[in-house]
């Protein structure tokens, strides 16, 4: 298989303070892999890292073939990653299709074809509810529904890389399993590679192709699902 992302050796901090160390990643295009880990281990700050929002200060990241340690967020939203940050952040003033529409910004540059069709209607058809509710203002929607929404702004942009920082984190539960199942189709159909951050070890297990654990900003175990069980590391996640 061939690999999308590609890290090697990458540290990251927040000031004087070290958060990452010599993390070494490869994903496979079309494949999914999930970090885990306990709360504050660097989960979040990786994402941030993948996504340029957050310096790689040691080490380099390549991705689809080009060497983007120094690329701006923005430059990396065009070569093709989504990300969808913990706690949502969609823009509450605006409504559900401008929201939407404000995904679209990922496409400049990318091809004529892309650009000027408006929302891909596959994005309505993973989210039925928000074509329902296009016109109400994200501001008033559940958290689910605004999960929802963060998830279908990032796919308007046709990532090949979507990065989801715990997606069903804080969502009702019936709710959590409309959100898992677009997930699902979100691979299946649309072939988007993901890196997701997930606390739900079943979940993670079942989605993905491929796990990493972090502790204390470094990966200490990395496998495939397919080949070890949740059990296996939970006593590496779990408090
Ligand atoms: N903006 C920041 N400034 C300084 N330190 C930070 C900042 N954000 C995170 N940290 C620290 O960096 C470390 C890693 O945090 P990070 O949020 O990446 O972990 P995480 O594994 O995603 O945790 P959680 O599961 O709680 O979201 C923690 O020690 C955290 O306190």
């Amino acid at each position: 298989m061939e690999t999308l992302l590609k890290m090697d050796k990458v540290c990251a901090a927040y000031g004087q303070s070290q958060v990452l160390w010599d993390i070494d990643l490869d994903v496979e295009r079309g494949g999914a892999l999930a970090l885990i880990g306990r709360n504050g281990v660097g989960k979040t700050t990786l994402l941030r890292t993948i996504m340029g929002v957050q310096k790689t200060t040691k080490g380099r990241v390549q991705f689809d073939g080009a060497d983007v340690t120094e690329a701006k967020p923005h430059e990396r939203s065009r070569a093709g990653i989504g990300f969808v940050p913990q706690g949502r952040h969609v823009f509450p003033h605006l409504t559900v299709e401008e929201n939407l529409q404000s995904g679209l910004s990922a496409l400049t540059g990318r091809g004529k074809g892309l650009i000027g069709k408006g929302i891909p209607e596959h994005i309505y058809d993973l989210f039925p509810k928000l074509l329902q509710i296009r016109h109400r203002k994200a501001g008033v929607l559940s958290g689910g529904e605004q999960q929802q929404l963060a998830i279908g702004r990032a796919l308007a942009g046709q990532p090949k890389l979507l990065l989801l920082d715990e997606p069903t984190e804080g969502i009702q539960p019936n709710v959590v399993q409309q959100i898992e199942d677009a997930l699902r189709r979100v691979r299946t159909e649309l072939g988007v590679t993901i890196v997701i951050v997930e606390q739900y070890l079943d979940f993670a297990w079942s989605f993905a192709d491929d796990y990493c654990v972090l502790m204390r900003g470094r990966t200490v175990r990395q496998g495939r699902t397919a080949q070890e069980s949740a059990a296996d590391v939970a006593h590496l996640v779990n408090v």
